[in-house]
């Protein structure tokens, strides 16, 4: 295989260009994915902030809630920002009626969960093996708990807001929108680590 790990974007909704910008910038080939072959052609993938119950609905519509599911089961490398981290969440605290999300990280996730006054700001955030990190929240979930398998990265206010569990990362915040790539070359090591 080739050295560059090639990475999708999970592109049915939410800030999908960015973070293919960011990702080019982290020394992966990046791609959008919409459909199950797609999905079978990359290394990784990246899950957008969007809306959780959008991405939700869209991914069953196409076909790729499934083959999502099997990818991030058989430990295919996923990073999941806002609402990227909902999707990865094994359970959501407040789900719309019928959201369903992939799954993968052993944790009980609270949407919208910064509240209404606070609903956007900007944040540093210290993450465990990158140092401190701008971090931009929009209508951010935080996790309410994590299993023993999952490892907290950071916090903010007393809230678990970045967390990894094997080969699965999800932030509440958005790295895609401050042109600081670092969590992006977390990932992108990830999944060279993987291959
Ligand atoms: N910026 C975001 O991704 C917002 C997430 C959104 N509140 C949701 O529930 O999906």
């Amino acid at each position: 295989m080739s050295s560059t790990p090639v990475i999708g974007v999970l592109a049915l909704q939410g800030d999908v260009r960015e973070h293919l910008i960011a990702l080019a910038a982290a020394d992966a080939v990046a791609r959008p994915v919409r459909r199950p072959e797609e999905l079978a052609e990359v290394d990784g993938l990246v899950i957008p902030g969007g809306e959780s119950t959008t991405i939700s609905k869209l991914a069953v519509l196409f076909g790729l809630m499934e083959p999502l599911r099997a990818r991030v089961a058989d430990g295919m490398p996923v990073y999941g920002t806002c609402a990227g981290l909902i999707m990865l969440a094994d359970k959501i605290l407040d789900p719309r009626s019928g959201q369903e999300t992939i799954g993968g990280i052993d944790m009980i996730v609270r949407r919208n969960a910064f509240g209404r006054q606070n609903e956007s700001f900007e944040a540093t955030v210290e993450v465990t093996g990158v140092g401190p990190v701008e971090g931009v929240f929009i209508r951010a979930p935080w996790v309410e708990s994590v299993g023993a398998q999952a490892e907290v990265l950071a916090e903010h206010g007393g809230h678990i807001v970045a967390v990894r569990q094997g080969n699965a990362l999800a932030t509440s915040f958005h790295p895609e929108l401050t042109g600081d790539h670092r969590m992006h070359a977390l990932f992108v090591d990830m999944v060279r680590d993987a291959r």
